[in-house]
């Protein structure tokens, strides 16, 4: 995992992106759930714990910062669709507790010992708040503005002055809390992408699964417009098995490292490219009309035949080809019928001789 990866989300890839937002809207939604009981429920501990005067006000403002939380579950469910949402709820959550806070020290301004509860509010929430998986500049963005409206909140009904110990014995427990919620944070969001690559990457070549590669098929399907078609192309080794046969599974795994290195090599980062299954491989060109991609598949299929693999047990080398199916698809088409065209475009290929390029028509 790349440091960048770590400091913001617009560095993560679109199928991750909605994947994240998907966590984090559950446990918002969970969070939330929690804030209201837990809001609610204190006003058993209040009860107990504060003078008639300040109990008559606070159960009304405990109750009414319970209402005001309620619309943000079914909020929850609209973040899941859009990150702009998730941005709203997080900050309308935020706003709604640091009004909470602020009205219940507000409550004892006339100087009656604060109980602990209230005080250690804020950072209560900065802890909640850790079971996000946001990035650093997110974690850091809501830690600021904790910080500034905790900090604006005290010196306004308190000290009015920044000459004040318990000020900075304030600011740097804030500032702990903060440090300590960006930190887990951010080792959230490193096991979600950790196991998003465990479960969307090939271990041998490391390229997109099948499972990836067909929401990202989606995903193009999804995006192109009336005019505008990309293609498919599923490339497959000939007589694989035989390598397998006389070279052995440890020359297999070789060869396809190093066709996936070759197809990444001339396809280029614009292009989605997958281990489809066993030998077989599967490239997605948005953007790219049917004759370029028989092209540039004929391109990549000379590139491997012209590029024996090298046994790294006995230095002898292994010739290789392959034989691709190329088909293209539109904004209307439906996958499975792309996929059942290339592979009977493949099929053709094979039927043909193999070691050459057969695109649909
Ligand atoms: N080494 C290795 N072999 C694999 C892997 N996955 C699948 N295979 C082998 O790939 C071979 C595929 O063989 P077939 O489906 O008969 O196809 P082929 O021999 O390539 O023949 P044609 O496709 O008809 O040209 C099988 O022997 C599988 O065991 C892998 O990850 N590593």
């Amino acid at each position: 995992m790349e440091l960048k990866e770590y400091w913001s989300d617009s560095y993560h890839s679109r199928d991750f992106k909605l994947i994240r937002i998907g966590v984090v809207a559950v446990r918002f939604r969970w969070l939330v759930a929690l804030l209201i009981i837990g809001i609610a429920g204190w006003i058993a501990v209040d009860w107990w714990v504060l003078d008639p005067a300040h109990f008559k006000l606070l159960w009304k403002v405990r109750l009414i910062t319970g209402v005001m939380l309620t619309p943000l579950l079914p909020l929850s469910y609209l973040c899941k669709l859009d990150r702009r949402w998730m941005v709203m709820s997080l900050y309308a959550l935020l706003g709604i507790l640091l009004l909470f806070n602020f009205v219940s020290l507000w409550s004892f301004r006339d100087g009656v010992p604060i109980p602990v509860g209230y005080v250690a509010f804020p950072y209560f929430l900065l802890a909640l708040l850790a079971v996000l998986p946001l990035p650093i500049r997110s974690g850091l963005r809501v830690a600021v503005v904790m910080i500034l409206v905790v900090l604006g909140t005290d010196y306004w009904l308190d000290s009015r002055t920044l000459d004040n110990g318990e000020l900075i014995d304030r600011i740097w427990l804030l500032l702990c809390f903060s440090l300590a919620m960006i930190w887990v944070q951010a080792g959230q969001l490193r096991m979600l992408l950790d196991l998003y690559r465990e479960s969307t990457r090939d271990p041998l070549t490391r390229l997109m699964n099948r499972r990836l590669f067909l929401r990202q098929l989606e995903a193009v399907r999804h995006d192109s417009s009336a005019g505008q078609p990309y293609t498919l192309i599923l490339l497959d080794l000939d007589k694989f098995k035989r390598i397998n046969d006389d070279h052995g599974h440890l020359m297999g795994d070789e060869v396809l490292v190093s066709v996936a290195t070759t197809i990444m090599d001339i396809f280029g980062q614009d292009a989605i490219v997958s281990r489809y299954g066993g030998e077989e491989f599967m490239v997605l060109l948005p953007e790219t009309r049917l004759e370029q991609a028989a092209r540039q598949a004929e391109t990549l299929r000379l590139a491997v035949e012209s590029q024996p693999v090298e046994n790294p047990l006995d230095e002898s080398e292994v010739m290789v080809t392959l034989s691709a199916g190329v088909v293209e698809g539109h904004h209307d088409s439906v996958p499975t019928d792309l996929l059942r065209q290339a592979d009977e475009a493949l099929y053709g290929a094979k039927s043909q001789g193999r070691n050459c390029v057969v695109a649909h028509r």
